[in-house]
């Protein structure tokens, strides 16, 4: 898969040498929604025999006419992770667009003739039934006004769970609720976040918990504060782990926010390790406790529950 980076103004000259299948979308998290539009748009790129391209941006256009802040402005996939997922649903090209307000500034005729015409050398456009390109009045009934029958434009009806279509923000929503469960359903894989294992204050081996400590990507969305059963890679192995997402309330006001996972028949110094995390279950809250001995008692009941869990799977 070839990442060509795109900036406003478009002036290289890319001389595709094929008319390319294009899927468009801003993709965050390429839930079960994103991944009916990039196959749809592939089955057609191999019934016509062309290559398979996706033109996605490198953020969000609300970072264009707002101020974000907090989970606003992290994502459910990252830059890695997206380009990963993109190579594995069989894509050929993904021309990555800088969305910036003289790239949202464009008409939409503009954005058409240069980009998908001159550029890309669309034989087919491919979207979501509610996608916009730069202006939030461009939509896809109007593309084929644009495209004057110089490329097919193809629309994706809305994929659901439950009646209700999957979507990003209902992903979000589900993140900060802790639904992880839901979450993991809507994305057709499981929810994860990548660090590297740090040092914390060695209370855990004290409370006969050791955790590792990680420090994680600050701009991918995290589950919500609480206590959650995990899947955990270090190196090419797998781990079973009872994570705490928290500000360790019962050791003081105003910790900062930290991920510590205790895994389960492991006894290994792993500081330094790059971690993969998969968020499976939420057991519970967190919860401020009098005297560490009721911390101990109730990591002891999340570990029979963790136990419990991965037997059952
Ligand atoms: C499964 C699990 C559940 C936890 N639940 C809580 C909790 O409810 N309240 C709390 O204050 N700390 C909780 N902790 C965090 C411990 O306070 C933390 O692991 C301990 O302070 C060790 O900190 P250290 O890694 O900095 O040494 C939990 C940790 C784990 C692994
Ligand atoms: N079962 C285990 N789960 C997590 N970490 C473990 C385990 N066994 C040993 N370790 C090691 O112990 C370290 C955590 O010990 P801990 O006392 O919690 O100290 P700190 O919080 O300062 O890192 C981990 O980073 C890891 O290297």
């Amino acid at each position: 898969m070839k990442i060509i980076k795109i900036h406003h103004p478009l002036k290289k000259e890319l001389n595709l040498s094929q008319p390319l299948v294009i899927a468009m979308g801003f993709f965050d998290g390429l839930h079960l929604g994103h991944q009916k539009v990039i196959n749809s748009a592939r089955e057609i790129s191999e019934k016509k025999n062309l290559p398979l391209a996706v033109i996605t941006y490198d953020h969000k256009p609300e970072l264009v006419y707002k101020k974000m802040q907090g989970n606003d402005k992290r994502y459910i996939t990252v830059y890695q992770d997206k380009m990963q997922l993109l190579n594995q649903l069989g894509v050929d090209y993904v021309f990555y667009i800088n969305y910036s307000y003289a790239f949202q500034s464009q008409s939409p005729q503009m954005f058409v003739d240069d980009y998908l015409v001159q550029n890309f050398n669309a034989d087919t456009v491919v979207a979501g039934f509610d996608h916009t390109y730069g202006d939030k009045n461009a939509d896809m009934d109007l593309l084929p006004t644009y495209a004057k029958h110089r490329f097919e434009v193809v629309q994706v009806a809305p994929n659901l769970i439950n009646n209700k279509k999957i979507s990003s923000t209902r992903i979000r929503r589900n993140l900060e609720d802790g639904h992880i469960e839901t979450v993991n359903k809507l994305l057709g894989r499981h929810f994860k976040n990548d660090g590297v294992i740090v040092h914390g204050y060695a209370r855990g081996r004290e409370l006969g918990y050791p955790t590792i400590n990680i420090d994680y990507d600050g701009l991918q969305m995290m589950p919500s504060i609480g206590v959650y059963v995990t899947k955990v890679r270090i190196g090419n192995e797998w781990f079973e782990g009872m994570a705490s997402i928290g500000r360790n309330e019962t050791f003081g006001e105003n910790n900062p926010i930290t991920l510590e996972i205790n895994l389960l028949n492991f006894n290994r110094n792993v500081y330094g390790e790059t971690v993969r995390v998969e968020w499976l279950y939420k057991i519970r809250n967190q919860v401020k406790f009098t005297g560490i001995d009721n911390l101990i008692k109730q990591m002891d009941q999340d570990k029979i529950i963790t136990e419990r869990f991965f037997k059952n799977i």
